[in-house]
């Protein structure tokens, strides 16, 4: 639905015209449920047609990889969910195929394209606390209920550094602008397999030895939901907050800046865009007009983020998640 409902009401220059399945009969009553004019029988024969320019990958995490470069060595240009592969060796051979094909690869960091993440890191770079950036908080934590969700099954690259983690590494790396070592890392692990993390906890400084310092939360067994931006400068009041960085269009859009000197403000944003709806936009401006500075999270920024995961996994004391061919 992150690209069927904006493709109908946002951005007209996208059309769904094809889905595919494992089930076709579940496929084509979904493709009757949105309008979908054509269904196929097996992702290698949507990935092949001639009539399609562009691909939305939104598989398990465990096959992002592979059907990504199959459909990148299609001709196709590719939108693939977040996060982008089961580890960084992945990312790095993504990119690769997406340098190699000439066609767009880009991650679905929707949070990145709405105006209220731009505006947190436009505070940042423009020193809007009036004092040096310290240090950045990111939280997001959700709880998922159905023991079956791929989201806690290790071999679809499932675990809450993955889902959404990988939000959280992805928000503090824009903010800071820079790429960031680990102090420290701790996992809630299952207690049914002890290779998927209910949570993560990193604390995490910057590779150039900045006084500037992170830490992210996530969880995907919290009962209450928590999604929240905590900025704070070196001087002791200076702070800026954002609500719901990562779906802003949905409910509570706040941002406030408090300065060193003590001025508060407040700007909402309950005017913008959807953040799928902006994503779409900018893939639509990127593959058809070939404006490529239209990405945000484009392949190189997708081996950053998947590095950082990595070493959070590997400093938390937990495997990364395997690539599919090495099972
Ligand atoms: N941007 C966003 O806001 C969101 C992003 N996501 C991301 O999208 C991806 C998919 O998540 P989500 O839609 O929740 O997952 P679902 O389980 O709902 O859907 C995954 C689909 O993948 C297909 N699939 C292929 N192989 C397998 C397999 N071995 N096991 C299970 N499913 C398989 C299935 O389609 P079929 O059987 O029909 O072929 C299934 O419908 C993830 O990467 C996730 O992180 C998820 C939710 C929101
Ligand atoms: O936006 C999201 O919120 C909930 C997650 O489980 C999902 O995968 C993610 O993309």
């Amino acid at each position: 639905m992150a690209v069927i409902n904006p493709a109908k009401t946002e951005v007209p220059t996208v059309e769904v015209t094809a889905i595919a399945a494992r089930d076709v009969a579940r496929a084509r009553s979904f493709a009757k449920k949105h309008g979908i004019p054509r269904v196929f029988d097996t992702y290698d024969q949507l990935i092949h047609d001639a009539d399609i320019d562009a691909i939305y990958i939104g598989l398990p995490n465990s096959h992002h990889c592979e059907w990504t470069i199959k459909a990148l060595q299609a001709g196709k240009h590719v939108l693939c969910e977040k996060p982008i592969s089961n580890n960084a060796q992945e990312a790095e051979t993504m990119a690769v195929a997406a340098e190699k094909s000439g066609k767009v690869l880009m991650e679905a960091f929707h949070y990145r394209y709405h105006p209220l993440i731009q505006r947190v890191r436009e505070l940042i770079l423009t020193n809007a606390m009036e004092s040096p950036l310290r240090h950045v908080h990111v939280k997001f934590a959700f709880a998922v209920f159905s023991s079956n969700d791929i989201r806690w099954q290790y071999d679809l690259g499932g675990g809450s550094m993955m889902d959404t983690g990988c939000y959280t590494a992805n928000c503090v790396r824009y903010l800071i602008g820079e790429e960031l070592d680990i102090v420290s890392a701790t996992a809630t692990p299952l207690r049914k397999d002890g290779r998927v993390d209910q949570s993560m906890r990193a604390e995490l400084q910057t590779t150039s030895g900045s006084s500037v310092t992170a830490l992210i939360e996530t969880s995907m067994w919290s009962l209450i939901p928590r999604i929240s931006i905590d900025i704070r400068g070196a001087n002791g009041q200076a702070q800026i907050t954002a609500t719901n960085w990562l779906a802003p269009h949905v409910v509570y859009n706040n941002v406030t800046l408090k300065t060193a000197s003590g001025k508060k403000t407040s700007e909402s944003f309950t005017k913008a865009r959807s953040t799928y709806g902006l994503m779409l936009e900018a893939f639509a401006d990127a593959t058809l007009n070939n404006n490529r500075a239209a990405i945000l999270t484009d392949a190189h920024d997708a081996v950053l983020n998947m590095r950082l995961i990595d070493s959070i996994y590997t400093s938390a004391g937990m495997s990364i998640r395997e690539s599919r061919a090495e099972k």
